[in-house]
């Protein structure tokens, strides 16, 4: 395969400007040896070494780094989610940002993706990228992971697909990717239908584009939303109570997500519970624990209210929930919007 920014097409043509907007995880993680891939602190390397750690970058792009935060992943709060949304927005809007690559913990980096997918108002690439192992490992994934982000955000096939992830060579659309594995580099998966193609070296070969809004076409515009809502995930299982719905309610959640066994199963009395907090106001969400398939909108459901997931998992899910409340809570509204995102 030809190489896209061959050397005598590199020098007649000026480079794209990508800024690599950096919140942390283990792409910026030390560990004391090379050996060690569990142990480790992540969110420590600063953007400029990541940037000089890849020198290979600086024949693909014009690259500048931000320092956004520098965190573990699972660390992330809805105030950092805010700042980076409306960071990300303004750098775009600037005629002198052509991309922009976020590196990020893997742990809640199909989260953040999501959120911006939907709130992101430029058809500009966006490239999402972590790494499973920290930046001392021996064949730590970060560099050529970065180096392959960079490549896709500079690449006119990336403009108009929403967020991309690109991890270990795949790269997959924000709403149908997750990290699907603990530990190893092979970590993200795309849903049944998420996998839009592959990086071949910087080469980004892409075979679908997913058919459901994002970015410009959503309703999500980020200079009118000052804080999310709390929205709690609660995890299904037999044997189950209603005592962590009332906890949630309790505590001020607006919005329930329950991640349900199977198409959305829900314990018999877990369900009265829920029952109880929709008509308290509370926007409930019936998910599946399963992370592959949609949940159908079932009678008993829809008549008590709640909303279904559609195939969203339960964490993305949450991500739509807290948004779609920012506009309404009319239960009925919010499922057209899960059926649109
Ligand atoms: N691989 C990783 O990035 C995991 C890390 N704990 C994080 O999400 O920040």
């Amino acid at each position: 395969m030809k190489n896209r920014l061959g050397s005598e097409q590199r020098s007649e043509r000026t480079l794209p400007r990508i800024t690599i907007v950096a919140v942390g995880g283990t792409i910026a993680g030390k560990a004391t040896h090379a050996t060690q891939t569990t142990q480790y602190d992540p969110g420590v390397v600063s953007v400029n070494s990541l940037i000089e750690a890849v020198p290979q970058i600086r024949s693909l792009a014009d690259v500048s780094g931000y320092q956004a935060a520098n965190i573990p992943s699972f660390a992330l709060t809805t105030d950092v989610l805010l700042q980076l949304g409306a960071e990300v927005n303004e750098r775009l809007a600037s005629d002198s940002c052509d991309g922009i690559v976020i590196t990020h913990g893997t742990d809640t980096l199909e989260e953040t993706a999501y959120f911006l997918h939907l709130t992101v108002k430029s058809e500009k690439p966006v490239v999402i990228v972590g790494a499973m192992r920290p930046s001392t490992a021996i064949s730590a994934d970060g560099p050529l992971n970065l180096y392959q982000a960079v490549a896709l955000a500079a690449s006119s096939e990336a403009r108009g697909h929403g967020v991309l992830m690109s991890l270990n060579g795949r790269i997959g659309s924000a709403r149908d990717t997750s990290k699907s594995q603990t530990m190893t580099a092979d970590a993200f998966r795309s849903a049944e239908a998420g996998l839009l193609g592959y990086m071949v070296d910087e080469q980004p070969v892409l075979y679908y584009k997913s058919l459901r809004a994002h970015t410009t076409a959503t309703e999500f515009d980020l200079t009118e939303v000052g804080n999310l809502p709390r929205v709690d995930i609660l995890f299904g299982h037999s044997d189950d109570s209603r005592d962590l719905v009332d906890a949630a309610v309790k505590a001020g959640a607006k919005g329930i997500v329950h991640a349900g066994t199977g198409n959305g199963g829900i314990f018999p009395l877990t369900r009265v519970g829920l029952v109880d907090a929709a008509k308290a106001g509370v926007v409930v969400v019936s998910s599946s624990r399963i992370g592959n398939g949609l949940v159908t909108a079932k009678p008993a459901d829809t008549q008590s209210g709640f909303v279904s997931s559609d195939n969203l998992t339960p964490q993305k899910a949450r991500i739509l929930l807290m948004l779609a409340l920012t506009r309404t809570n009319d239960a009925r509204a919010i499922q057209k919007m899960f059926e649109t995102y």
